[in-house]
């Protein structure tokens, strides 16, 4: 048996062991923006009047092209690298050495089962060295991994490992804590239970950082 099923005596191995990766065709980015719109707005149409609906009606209309463009150039518009955030660094001038947390970042993203809104909170936090990031960044990071298809598992590694990327440091927490439509409105219909995800590396993976970082997200306002 593989001895990190019991004893997980190498975290950073542990942290970046597993694929990240979301998964995509070969092809993926064949098509421009315009041609997948026009392809989902064919398709989608042809799903609603599966469904029965009336595409005549005034209102329905303009529905399959009005999801097309919602999915291109928003809910997934971070399955294109083009709209990975371009992270902005400053030199840490101020000698700032402590835990900087960004909580309460606003995540959407959508459920990869069931297509459906996964809706909560980010709390990231990293402890600078040379560099600091500019703060909407760390917003806009978890923005971009969360407007794809995802599990909340996923996601989460994803922006862990986006921010040791960008801040070229192993240094960083990451806490999600979400409500998933397709456990809320359908299936199970647990309007009350949540999900919390977290990846936690460099000296994150130390009780006394990890505590503090928990500490700070759970802190009132
Ligand atoms: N691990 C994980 N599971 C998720 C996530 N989002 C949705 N799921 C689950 O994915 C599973 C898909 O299971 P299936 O049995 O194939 O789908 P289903 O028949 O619609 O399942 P029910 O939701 O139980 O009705 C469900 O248990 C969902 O709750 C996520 O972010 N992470
Ligand atoms: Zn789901």
């Amino acid at each position: 048996m593989d001895r990190r099923d019991w004893n997980e005596e190498d975290p950073e191995e542990e942290h970046l062991a597993g694929s990240l990766d979301t998964p995509l065709r070969p092809d993926a980015f064949d098509l421009t923006d315009e041609q997948k719109i026009e392809g989902i707005a064919h398709h989608f149409r042809e799903i609603m009047q599966i469904l029965g609906l009336d595409l005549e009606d005034d209102s329905l209309k303009g529905t399959p092209k009005r999801v097309a463009k919602m999915y291109v150039k928003e809910i997934f518009d971070g399955l294109n690298p083009e709209n990975r955030p371009t992270a902005r660094l400053f030199e840490n001038k101020y000698g700032y050495r402590q835990m900087l947390v960004e909580r309460d970042i606003t995540l959407y993203s959508s459920c990869e089962h069931h297509f459906v809104p996964i809706i909560g909170k980010a709390h990231v936090a990293y402890i600078p060295s040379e560099h600091v990031i500019g703060l909407s960044k760390l917003n806009r990071i978890v923005q971009y991994f969360g407007r794809r298809p995802q599990v909340q598992e996923r996601l989460t590694r994803q922006i862990a490992q986006e921010l040791r990327d960008v801040l070229k440091s192993k240094n960083v927490a990451v806490l999600i804590e979400a409500d998933h439509l397709c456990v809320m409105s359908r299936g199970v219909n647990d309007v009350s239970s949540s999900t919390i995800t977290s990846e936690y590396s460099g000296l994150f993976e130390q009780d006394t950082y990890r505590l503090e970082f928990l500490q700070a997200i759970r802190h009132n306002k």
